[in-house]
Order: structure tokens, then sequence, then C-alpha cells
């Protein structure tokens, strides 16, 4: 079974605010595109995963993901993180109606296929989530074959996805755990092993709290 993500991306100016700090603010938006560009590299090396469609209407997103090779496409008229989703989704299902969608958090910049790959196999074609480290957020969300992804990303997204009869995919999977929302994520990050992108942006501009 190949699966297809659907990876959301808000508008660069909005984009990672709890993470502002981490490097200086004239280099937050790249900070934020290699991260991106770390995620997607990874998620598209996973044994299984067929396609990844980033949702983002933000240009600079577009050009850049085009430039490497990535599929980008504009959010649809209903505005909002799980809506962005849901278009995603809507658009991969065109090509393959009875395939298994998911859905990948954008900051995952020390993720490993074969995390991603062991996750999508534990799932076994069961709609099922991976939760964050903290327990609280959701990185992975599957769904069934042919079957709605029904994303109920925000806050308690964890809580919201086993409420709504996802199984909870409990493997430690520290990389795919590991979404870098806060300074403190990212240093977790780092020690997990960054993306080729994220680690040279920090080697960059190290003199910020994280160094590389
Ligand atoms: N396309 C799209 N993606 C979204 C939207 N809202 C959130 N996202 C993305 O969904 C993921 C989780 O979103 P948030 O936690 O709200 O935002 P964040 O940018 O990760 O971090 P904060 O600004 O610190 O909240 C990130 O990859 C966001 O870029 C939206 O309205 N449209
Ligand atoms: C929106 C979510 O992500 P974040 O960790 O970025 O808040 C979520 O986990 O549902």
């Amino acid at each position: 079974m190949q699966t297809d993500l659907v990876v959301p991306v808000k508008a660069l100016p909005d984009a990672k605010s709890r993470l502002r700090g981490a490097v200086q603010p004239g280099e937050h938006t790249r900070l934020v595109l290699a991260v991106l560009l770390d995620t997607v590299t990874a998620a598209i090396q996973t044994d299984g995963v067929r396609r990844v469609l980033v949702v983002s209407s933000d240009p600079t997103v577009a050009s850049v993901l085009a430039a490497e090779g990535f599929e980008c496409v504009p959010e649809g008229p209903a505005r909002g993180l799980n809506q962005a989703l849901r278009h995603g989704a809507a658009i991969l299902r065109e090509s393959d109606p009875t395939g298994q969608i998911g859905a990948l958090q954008a900051d995952l910049p020390a993720l490993r296929p074969h995390e991603l790959a062991a996750a999508i196999k534990t799932a076994d074609g069961r709609r099922a989530f991976c939760a964050d480290r903290q327990t609280t957020g959701t990185t992975l969300l599957l769904s069934a074959p042919g079957a709605p992804l029904d994303p109920r990303f925000g806050a308690g997204s964890a809580q919201a996805h086993a409420a709504s009869g996802a199984l909870p995919l409990t493997d430690s999977w520290p990389s795919l755990r590991c979404d870098v929302d806060t300074v403190d994520d990212l240093a977790v990050a780092r020690d997990l092993g960054l993306g080729q992108q994220t680690s040279a942006l920090l080697c960059a501009v190290a003199c910020g709290p994280i160094e590389c």
C-alpha cells in the first residue's frame, strides 16, 4: 500500500511564532523554510510514501518547494489548518480514491524516514495518529485506505484524534514525535540529529541560543 501525505504550512509572516528567538529575527523565515525542507525531504524518502503535497498559499513557500522539486498547492476557499488539510486530502483522493492519506506536520526537522515508515506500517491500514513528544499534539494522522482523514488538529489534538476513534501509535519514534514549536524543542531536535538544511542554517547563523 502506498501513502500520500498532506503537509500544511501557513503564511510565513505568521509561521512558527513560538520559535521566534531561536535565530536572529531576520533569519526566522529561513529557519521555518529549512525545517519544512528537512521534513518533506525525509517524508518523500520514506518507504511506502508516494506523494508529499504541501498546502500553502504563501508564494515564497511555493517557490522554494518548486525549486527543490516538491508539490505545493494553494489553500482552498475555506481558511484554517484542518480546512487546508481537507483540501489537500481531496486533491490526493482525486488521483487515488482508494489510497491511504496522511497529514504530516511541517516542523519535524530531525525526521528519520525509517521511523515514519514504521509508524505507517504499524497503523496497518487503520486510521491512526502519532502524538508529539509532549503527548498533547499530533505529528502524523493516517486515514484508512479510501476513508476520510477527518483531521482534528489544533490545541489538544492528540486527545481529539483519539476521541474520534483514531488508533494511538505508541512506539517511541523520537524523530517523528519531535515537532519544533519552541527553542527547547529545537534543541531536542538538534540532539536527535537535524536534517541538512536546518543544520546548515544553524551553523551559518550560530549566535542564537541554539548552536550547531
Ligand atoms: N495551510 C495552512 N497551514 C496552517 C494553517 N494554520 C496552521 N498551519 C500549519 O499547521 C502546522 C501547525 O500550526 P500551528 O501550530 O498553528 O502554527 P505553527 O506555525 O506551527 O506555530 P505557532 O505560530 O507558534 O503557533 C504548521 O505547519 C502551520 O504552518 C492554515 O491556516 N493554513
Ligand atoms: C496544531 C498542532 O500542532 P502544534 O504542535 O504546532 O501546535 C497539533 O498538534 O494539533
